[in-house]
């Protein structure tokens, strides 16, 4: 444990995208809709307008993505979330226009997707936005090794250059040692590992997923959700993530786009979405959340009062509330919240069990 002086929870910080930069990907009034004439509906606003059952009877109509906007900045973990049917698959599908899109436009560093041609889109599919399934799609008959540097192969990477790159990536995702083997001989979680090196060996600008963990046990799930976190700090890359489980969006996320019946009725930081819940329905969704694992101390501290201790322990602000909550324990009495050497509030019992028990919570701070 940390001693008494040293400033705990600083990793939050650490994953935070970087702040500034153009997003990778940007998003505006973006519509899918299947079924039939499904042009005029994004176009007619009394059918754009329908709730999906209405839709559905009047035109025949699905509208899986309904005018959706955001962007996916550089270096973030960016979660679509929902429940099944919400529109996930079909939303992070258009990204690269393995779906096209009925309506609305797309951007990769500001170049418009959506007037890529065949040979474009192919460029972008396999160097830029490279996409790993829930079902890993490995090629059967081919090694570990093999199946990794598929893509470069692909790519036109000369065999010698692929193959010292697959076995380094082969490495990284902690497989090494079975590079002979065939998919048939590998663990589901061991599989899914092959079919992440084989993403990250192309050099990706940004991997998208696609429910990649939903067929592993709980515990193999847990363990690859670590390596996409570790991939993730190690590497900065900018990631995309389909789930339909939110402790698992809550854990990789950034940010969270929530979405239900097409729209994405909530876009924010975990804290925000289950500390500022946009509606009901996020209300209710995020209700069972552990709140102190979640909410940070930015939102349980208040200002510095006078009589408060300037030494002894402090905490970061973007430390949870529950690390708060011991180091509050052990010291017996408010802790100092510390960002960069200076000291930016206090955290004490009141403010913490505010937030736990989502009362109050971010007026501590005002
Ligand atoms: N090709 C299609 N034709 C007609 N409707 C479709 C098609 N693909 C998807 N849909 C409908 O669009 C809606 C959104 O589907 P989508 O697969 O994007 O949801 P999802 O959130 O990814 O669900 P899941 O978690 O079950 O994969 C659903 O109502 C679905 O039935």
């Amino acid at each position: 444990m940390s001693s008494t002086h040293e400033t705990t929870g600083v990793k939050t910080e650490t994953t935070s995208a970087e702040a500034g930069t153009a997003p990778v990907f940007s998003v505006e009034g973006l519509w899918k809709v299947f079924g039939p004439g499904a042009d005029r509906v994004p176009e007619a606003a009394d059918l754009a307008a329908l709730e999906p059952a209405a839709l559905r009877e009047r035109t025949g109509c699905t509208a899986a993505v309904r005018d959706v906007s955001f962007d996916v900045r550089r270096g973030e973990v960016f979660v679509v979330m929902g429940l099944s049917g919400s529109g996930k698959s079909t939303l992070v599908r258009c990204l690269t226009r393995l779906i096209e899109p009925t309506a609305g436009s797309i951007a990769i560093d500001g170049e418009d997707i959506t007037a890529m041609d065949k040979a474009r889109l192919r460029e972008l599919r396999r160097h830029r936005a490279a996409m790993v399934f829930q079902h890993f799609g490995l090629l059967p008959h081919r090694t570990v090794l093999d199946n990794v540097a598929y893509g470069l192969e692909i790519q036109g990477v000369a065999k010698a250059e692929r193959r010292e790159r697959a076995a380094a990536f082969v490495a990284k995702v902690g497989l090494e040692g079975l590079e002979d083997r065939r998919p048939g001989q590998l663990s589901g979680g061991q599989q899914q590992r092959v079919g992440l090196a084989r993403a990250l060996a192309v050099d990706p600008e940004v991997l998208l997923f696609d429910e990649p963990f939903s067929a592993l046990d709980p515990l193999i799930r847990r363990d690859m959700q670590e390596e996409v976190v570790r991939l993730h700090r190690e590497e900065g890359r900018t990631m995309v993530f389909i789930t339909h489980d939110l402790s698992e969006a809550l854990r990789l996320g950034d940010r969270i786009a929530l979405m239900r019946d097409g729209r994405v009725v909530q876009l924010g930081t975990p804290e925000e979405i289950v500390g500022s819940p946009a509606d009901d329905y996020v209300r209710d969704f995020v209700r069972d959340v552990p709140r102190e694992q979640v909410m940070t101390v930015r939102t349980a501290m208040r200002p510095l009062r006078d009589g408060d201790a300037d030494s002894g322990p402090a905490v970061a602000p973007g430390a949870t509330v529950s690390e708060a909550i011991e180091a509050v324990a052990r010291s017996g009495g408010p802790v100092r919240v510390v960002d960069a050497g200076r000291c930016v509030g206090v955290v004490d019992h009141e403010g913490l069990l505010s937030v736990v028990a989502g009362v109050g919570a971010g007026k501590a701070a005002a």
